[in-house]
């Protein structure tokens, strides 16, 4: 897009100075581009006393940062309902496909949001990479996010060689994956076929060889798994955790670890459940804020 202007034009030699002394005078048009004419250069100025005449000149784009949004692949999941945004969002980073945005919260049992697409592709599924990881991801199909990456690393960290571990609610199976390097075993569970199925996926595509993905309720690992105990035990269903405490408690080894995450307000908040367990060393810390009002915590619980 070009606009007529007045203009002053110089010889390229004296292009610099002639900007800077535009720029400092306030006579400068910054809202376009000066170009060149053979040996001279045109600079857009604001008052046509100054010019030497009228010219065309190219407009400036405008840079600005596009809207809040959580990158998962190539999918942008924006925070408001605003396509021109998410256009602008799309057009943005070569990288992104589709820019959506959640109409509900995360809900029901298999803890997914109804997503409309805002623009790019029609679809809720992308390629997603962490640490050198590969998942096949689809948002309406199944949890996941992104924001988990450096917890996920807190937890590796954590790990001694060759563990045993069992991640209770798995989704797409972003923890089993990651932690597999270090453990002899994951166990993988989740409800949703939606999530197993992925799971599967990625384990394949990453050719991890000692998760064992399974379809089941959480509440029946005690007898599904009645004759296992486990290094690790990762429990990262949010709301309702609390429920599956019996389960983790008698599937964990003396001196192994539970990580329990939860969403709460306050700090402490679980403290007194906790002990009811056990009178070894719990820790807390917090992941991330999830509203303005409560915060995704994690309780690093020591079974004794
Ligand atoms: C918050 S998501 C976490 C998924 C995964 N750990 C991650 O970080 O991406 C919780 C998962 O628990 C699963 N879930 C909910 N209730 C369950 C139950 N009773 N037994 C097993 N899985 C359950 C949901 O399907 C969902 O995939």
């Amino acid at each position: 897009m070009s606009e007529k202007q007045w203009g002053i034009k110089v010889i390229k030699s004296e292009g610099e100075a002639t900007r800077r002394r535009l720029i400092n005078s306030g006579l400068f048009d910054s809202r376009l581009k000066p170009h060149s004419e053979g040996d001279f250069l045109v600079f857009p100025v604001k008052n046509e006393d100054k010019s030497d005449g009228e010219f065309f000149f190219e407009k400036r784009t405008e840079k600005r940062e596009p809207a809040r949004h959580e990158l998962i692949g190539g999918i942008a999941v924006m925070q408001e309902d605003n396509p021109s945004e998410a256009y602008y969002l799309l057009n943005s980073r070569p990288v992104i496909h589709t820019v959506i945005y959640p109409e509900t919260p995360v809900s029901g049992e298999y803890r997914t949001k109804d997503f409309k697409v805002l623009a790019g592709k029609n679809t809720t599924k992308t390629n997603y990479v962490e640490y050198n990881n590969r998942f096949v991801i689809d948002l309406s199909v199944a949890y996941f996010s992104a924001r988990l990456a450096n917890e996920r690393q807190r937890i590796v960290g954590l790990m001694k060689e060759k563990e045993r571990v069992l991640d209770m609610f798995a989704g797409v199976g972003p923890f089993p994956i990651i932690l597999s390097d270090k453990a002899s075993v994951i166990y993988a569970g989740d409800i949703n076929p939606g999530a197993v199925c992925l799971m599967r996926e990625n384990i394949a595509l990453n050719r991890k060889k000692n998760i064992i993905p399974m379809l089941a309720d959480a509440l029946s690992l005690g007898k599904i798994l009645k004759s296992h105990s486990f290094d690790r035990i990762i429990m990262n269903l949010p709301m309702t955790s609390s429920e599956f405490l019996d389960v983790a408690f008698l599937l964990c080894k003396k001196g192994g670890t539970i990580h329990y995450y939860t969403l709460q307000s306050e700090e402490g908040e679980m403290l007194d459940i906790l002990r009811k367990y056990t009178s070894g060393k719990i820790s807390e810390r917090i992941v991330r804020s999830y509203s303005p009002h409560q915060h995704h915590a994690v309780y690093d619980i020591c079974c004794e």
